[in-house]
Parts: structure tokens; sequence; C-alpha cells
């Protein structure tokens, strides 16, 4: 085997890629922060104690683990920020009230979450802490999709969900504790002959609910469908209400509701999002509400936000080489070099070829349909002429 091969799901990212994440790091940022989002940067290990208190055995999968020669303890790599942004708030920031939070990094995965999939998704999001209202979901959620649109992401679909509803329908039946993880998998899954074993195990009309629940999914008129066919789950009403609301204030372009798959970590405790572009396998934006992360800690904080997955997004982006002009070196000469500079300040590339330099190692790079032409006695930026040696 090659020394130089990469572990599965595991690749370099390259001039093109980095260049658009690069770009969209700092757009990102220049949104959330613009919105009074504050940046935190989260070490990449952590003890596994603190890394996945109050998180579900799913983020503990992916999660790799070492042993920290210091101390002897285990560490966790990070497959996640959110729960690492949840202690700086609740335990170092320590503020009351709403605090803001945003963050962009890498994360690494042991298992992929899709077998396409990277293993160190590149991710940027935001965490808002300290207010259970309506407004901070809404928020949160329309900031994802704006940032969405800043990268250029057209007809936006939003799947939105809420956890409340199979916990409406779980909470009524008192074996459903010890078998809870298996329902969310078969539900999510959509696997209505493995909801249908648990006939005997959970009553019977936990199981019908189940049933019925796994195929409603769809537009906002399934939501009065839900509303009608559980009509002995009351506590389910108030829910569907707000969903419907955060569905039409959310201004995606489609909205999809589906309370059988919670779109995300298990530590989600309300309204969970999430969105998909075609092409892409696993989705773009994840996101949700988790109230309970920090109780385990002792500071239990209310908590909605989003997660980015980048890598994602810039796979159905436009990464085409960007613009350059080329240009002659010549020390001697101010003039030359007084018009690269003000070149390059205005946002161009501007490239000095070097005697080693080649056109086509060039043109992979750029677009190089201009170069530095020295014109009547002035540096112009003139057209290249095709082919032209350097
Ligand atoms: N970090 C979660 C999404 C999330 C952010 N905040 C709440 N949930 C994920 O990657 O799926």
């Amino acid at each position: 085997m090659s020394v130089w091969l990469l572990p599965e799901n595991i690749a370099d990212m390259l001039p093109r890629e980095a260049r658009v994440i690069e770009a969209m790091r700092s757009s990102f940022l220049s949104l959330v922060t613009s919105h009074g989002f504050e940046i935190v940067r989260p070490p990449l290990v952590e003890y596994v104690d603190s890394l996945l208190t109050g998180t579900g055995g799913d983020l503990d999968l992916r999660t790799f683990k070492i042993v920290d020669q210091v101390s002897g303890r285990t560490m966790g790599i990070r497959a996640d920020m959110t729960p690492q942004v949840a202690r700086i708030d609740a335990h170092i920031l320590n503020r009351e009230g709403v605090s803001r939070l945003c963050y962009v990094g890498s994360v690494l995965h042991a298992r992929p979450l899709h077998p396409m999939a990277s293993r160190q998704p590149y991710v940027a999001g935001v965490e808002l802490f300290g207010s259970t209202s309506a407004y901070s979901d809404k928020e949160v959620i329309c900031l994802g999709l704006e940032a969405l649109r800043t990268f250029n992401i057209q007809n936006i679909m939003l799947d939105l969900g809420h956890t409340g509803v199979v916990k409406a329908i779980l909470d009524k039946d008192p074996a459903s504790g010890s078998v809870q993880d298996q329902i969310l998998f078969a539900l999510s899954h959509k696997d209505r002959t493995s909801i249908e074993e648990f006939r005997g195990v959970l009553q019977d009309r936990t199981v019908d609910a189940l049933l019925k629940l796994a195929v409603m999914f769809g537009d906002e008129s399934v939501l009065d469908k839900i509303a009608e066919e559980f009509s002995d789950y009351p506590e389910i009403l108030p829910i569907l209400d707000h969903v419907r609301w955060l569905g039409r204030m959310s201004g995606a372009d489609g909205v999809s509701y589906d309370f059988a798959d919670v779109h995300g970590y298990q530590y989600l405790t309300g309204v969970t999002y999430s969105v998909n572009i075609p092409g892409r396998y696993q989705a773009v934006l994840r996101g949700g509400r988790y109230d309970d992360i920090g109780a385990r800690f002792g500071r239990r904080r209310p908590a909605v936000g989003f997660t980015l997955y980048l890598r994602e997004i810039v796979a159905v982006m436009d990464t085409r080489r960007p613009y350059a002009v080329l240009a002659p070196i010549n020390d001697e000469d101010p003039l030359l070099n007084a018009k690269i500079k003000e070149l390059r300040s205005k946002g161009l590339i501007v490239v000095q070829s070097l005697p080693e330099d080649s056109i086509e190692s060039l043109e992979e790079a750029y677009r190089l349909d201009e170069e530095l032409l020295f014109v009547d006695g002035t540096w112009t930026v003139t057209e290249r002429s095709v082919g032209r040696r350097i």
C-alpha cells in the first residue's frame, strides 16, 4: 500500500475547495457576528467526561478516543462542537440572560454520518443560550437559512420536526423507557415492521400511534391531519402550532414536516430542523433545541442552534478558478510595483511570473485572461493573447 494513502473518508482539502471554504468561513462569520453572535474556539480534544456528558450514545460512537499521556485519562477528539460551546456558556462564561456564540472548525467522526461523507467535516454554527422564547427558535432558523443564501444556495427546502410528539406518545406508556433508542431508530428509518415487533412490549395504542406517525410527513396540511389523528394526545397541539408558525416565519422556499425523524443528534429536546440539497446524501444544515445538555453538569440552560456542514455545501458550489492578472517582475521599476500594489488593493489577484513558471500550471489555478503590459508610458491591464509565452 502506498505510504501517502489517506484513511477511508479522509481527504485533503485542495486549493479549489480550500479557497471556497475560506470565503464561506469569512462570509458566515461576518453574517452571524452582525447578529450579535460572539466567536469561540473550543479545543480539538477534551476529556470524554466533559465532551460527552449530557449527549446521547450516537455521539459517543462517533467520537475517536485517545489516552492522555499526561493524565492517563481518556480524551475524545470532538465529533461535534455544540456540546463544547454549551460547556463554555454554562461553566466558563457563566452569564445570566442570553448568550449568543458562534464557531467554525473541523470535527472528526470515527464513523461517517453517511458512507460517502467525509470523516473530517468542516463545520460552522451558532448556539443561542438562555432563552425558551419561540423567537429564539425563529432567530436561529432564519439565520441558518440566511447563511445558506449567502452561499448562493437557492430553493431551500426546510425539514421541521419536534421531539415532543414522539415523547408525548412514549411518556404515556410505562414500558417505553427501556426500548426508547430502538424505537427512535426504527421510526427515523420509517421501519414499520420493526415498530410492529414492539407489540406485546408496548401497549397496542402506543404501537398504533407510532405506526401512524411513521407515515405522516409532508407539507403543512400534515399538521392538521396529525392534530386530528392524535386527539388523545392533546399535549401535541401547542407543538404543532409552534412548528407551523416556525415554518411560516422561516422564509424557506418549501417546508416539510416530519415528527418521526428527529433530524440530528440524540441530545435534541424540542424543535429539530435540517436542510438537504439535491445531489448530497447528508444534510448541509442540522439543528434544533437542546435544553437539557447542561443538566448533568448542574446548570441547565435552554439552548438552540444549528450547524452547517461546509464541505457538503462546497460540493455543489461553483468552484471555478478565479481571475488573475499576470505581471512581470522588475524591482527597479517603481511604476510597475505601484500599479501591482494598486490592483491588489482593489482585490485583484496579480501573479508575478518567475522564470520557472509555466503558463499551463498557472492556468490550472487561475483564469489568466489579462496581463500587465507597458503601453504608451503606463502599466495597463490588457487582454492576454492566448498561448503567448510568459
Ligand atoms: N451540532 C448539531 C446541530 C446542532 C447545533 N445546535 C443544536 N444542534 C449537528 O451537527 O448535528
